[in-house]
């Protein structure tokens, strides 16, 4: 029989499921140490937050066949280390998204009237009704950052409270919004007009401290915010001084920058007006029993030899299907990433072409992987093999596949092109006979390298001095590049520059880079 190691706690009902195929030991407690050695014995693993699956571990494992995580964020596994050894990585994307939800309802509830405030008082022997005179949410004007799966049931909630409803998600249509009942406007609107402020969407390098000083300088004196979200988007020293100097009217917060939160923190020592939960957004009972039984169903299937249904990384295809065409999966994947950071904004159509051997093959898994890849900076680990062709349908995405054997400049390539908001882009990629990646082709100009976790792109004027003047601006901001390329079609015209780098690049310095005479645009790709 398999063996199980269920490392936090998970409802009975996914243990229940999970005795029927394997043996499941419970082990709650163990460190980090202890994880690395007990994990060869182990072929399935299942977690919440609470266990961090590092690469220590991963590679400490010999038998491990799949890790689920009870719950959405898969933020506490090193996925990039489980996908090299072939490990599934599968979550639970949906199983608490109405407890989340209502938790951020009741928190701008409790903000509102005061409810934590006024038990305390009750209980320590008072009876000040003057002291508690709340507002009410009816006719006030709700913000809501991230209009995903949580975003919209609080919209739905809110808008039968009677609120009005604006929010800033740049990856949705207008169309969808509308139909949720909210009205999109741009973020600095959104700090300006709201009342309450909700946030619903995943911590990436864009929404990481959204809320920082200079945001909450643009709000209402009396703006309540609420953060059921991810820790780490509201700058949590900057939300204690304006706090503490009543510039706001309130913040409730459910997830930390650090968690637990840190015995020292800014936020333990602000008395009034801010209310503080241990992440409890998942935490109801209904919650727990949908994501332990979603994830142990996952768990049975794949030891059984079967395809997970929300397979994070890896997709659901019996395993001969899958072997033949992961690599292309992974090119997919990496290409659909790239297209949409390149041409940013909201896109309205994908063209997928497959080329070569690779027109050959079943279109539907190398669709969805560039899907996945295209909504992975807005979605994060939401989506996944199963749910990217809903979720881009769902975000008015049309897509279009064309097939082209004749072309073979590579056994077999892939090329994606992005209409979208902000203009058009193209990408081609392919694997060299080692199933390495290259990406060969950037808006119709060629190119040849291999993808990086941190890129930058220009689009320039071929001219000399150019590339110097990159180099020795990025080399000032000690950045370190690993590897640059040129493209173009003619000499001393249009050309795109590609480097490697070794590290992000800081704040400012793609404005300077914007600025360099000769240079049409410059973005930056995280891959
Ligand atoms: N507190 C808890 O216990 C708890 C429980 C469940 C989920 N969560 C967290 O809640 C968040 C929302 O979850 P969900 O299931 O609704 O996810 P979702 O993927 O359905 O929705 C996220 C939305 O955020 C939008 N988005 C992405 N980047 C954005 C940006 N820069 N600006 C504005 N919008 C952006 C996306 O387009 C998407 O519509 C996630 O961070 C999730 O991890 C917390
Ligand atoms: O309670 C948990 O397990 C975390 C819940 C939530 O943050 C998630 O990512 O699903």
């Amino acid at each position: 029989m398999p063996k199980l190691l269920v490392s936090d706690p998970i409802d009975q009902a996914g243990i229940d499921i999970l005795s029927q195929v394997a043996q499941v030991d419970v082990e709650t407690s163990l460190s980090q140490e202890d994880l690395v050695r007990v994990i060869p014995e182990y072929d399935a693993l299942m977690i919440r937050s609470g266990t961090r699956v590092t690469k220590e571990i991963i590679e400490a494992a010999t038998q491990l066949k799949i890790i689920g995580r009870a719950g959405v964020g898969v933020d506490n596994v090193d996925v990039a280390t489980a996908t090299r050894k072939g490990i599934v990585v599968v979550n639970s994307p949906e199983g608490n998204t109405i407890a989340a939800a209502e938790h951020a309802i009741a928190m701008m509830l409790s903000l509102s009237r005061y409810i934590p405030d006024a038990n305390q008082s009750v209980k320590s022997g008072k009876w000040n009704r003057k002291a508690f005179v709340g507002t009410e949410v009816y006719k006030k004007t709700l913000g809501i950052v991230g209009l995903g799966k949580i975003g919209s049931h609080v919209a739905a909630a809110a808008k039968a409270m009677g609120m009005k409803l604006i929010a800033y998600d740049p990856f949705i249509s207008t169309e969808r919004a509308e139909q949720i009942g909210c009205r999109l406007v741009d973020l600095d609107l959104l700090f300006r007009e709201a009342d309450y402020i909700t946030l619903h969407v995943p911590k990436t390098a864009e929404t990481a401290n959204m809320i920082d000083a200079a945001a909450l300088a643009k709000m209402k004196p009396n703006v309540r915010i609420v953060n059921c979200s991810r820790g780490g988007i509201i700058d949590e020293a900057a939300l204690a001084e304006a706090l503490r100097e009543e510039r706001i009217g309130g913040a409730a917060l459910d997830v930390f920058e650090n968690e637990p939160l840190e015995a020292d923190s800014p936020l333990r020592s602000v008395g009034k007006q801010l209310i503080l939960t241990p992440h409890l957004g998942a935490s109801t009972a209904e919650a727990q029993v949908n994501v332990a039984i979603d994830v142990a169903e996952q768990i049975r299937d794949v030891l059984l030899g079967l395809p997970a249904r929300s397979a994070v990384n890896i997709p659901g295809l019996y395993p001969d299907a899958l072997e033949k065409l992961r690599p292309y999966l992974q090119l997919a994947e990496t290409l659909g990433n790239l297209v949409g950071q390149v041409a940013g904004g909201r896109i309205e159509l994908l063209n997928v072409r497959m080329q070569g051997d690779l027109a050959n093959n079943d279109s539907q898994p190398v669709v969805v992987a560039a899907l996945k890849g295209l909504l992975s900076q807005a979605l994060r680990e939401r989506v996944n093999y199963v749910n990217a062709s809903i979720e881009a349908k769902e975000r008015g995405i049309r897509v279009i596949e064309t097939r082209d054997a004749s072309i073979r400049d590579y056994a077999g390539s892939l090329h994606l092109e992005a209409k979208g908001s902000l203009g058009d882009h193209a990408v081609t990629g392919a694997l060299l006979g080692d199933g390495e990646i290259r990406i060969t082709d950037i808006d119709e100009f060629p190119i040849n390298v291999p993808p990086n976790h941190y890129m930058l792109f220009t689009r320039h004027r071929d001219m000399p001095g150019i590339i110097g003047k990159i180099g020795s601006l990025l080399g000032s901001f000690n950045v370190n590049i690993a590897s640059m390329q040129v493209g173009r079609k003619i000499v001393r015209g249009d050309a795109v520059m590609v480097l490697s780098i070794d590290d992000p690049l800081p704040d400012g310095l793609l404005d300077e880079i914007k600025k360099v005479p000769g240079i049409r645009d410059a973005y930056t790709v995280t891959l």
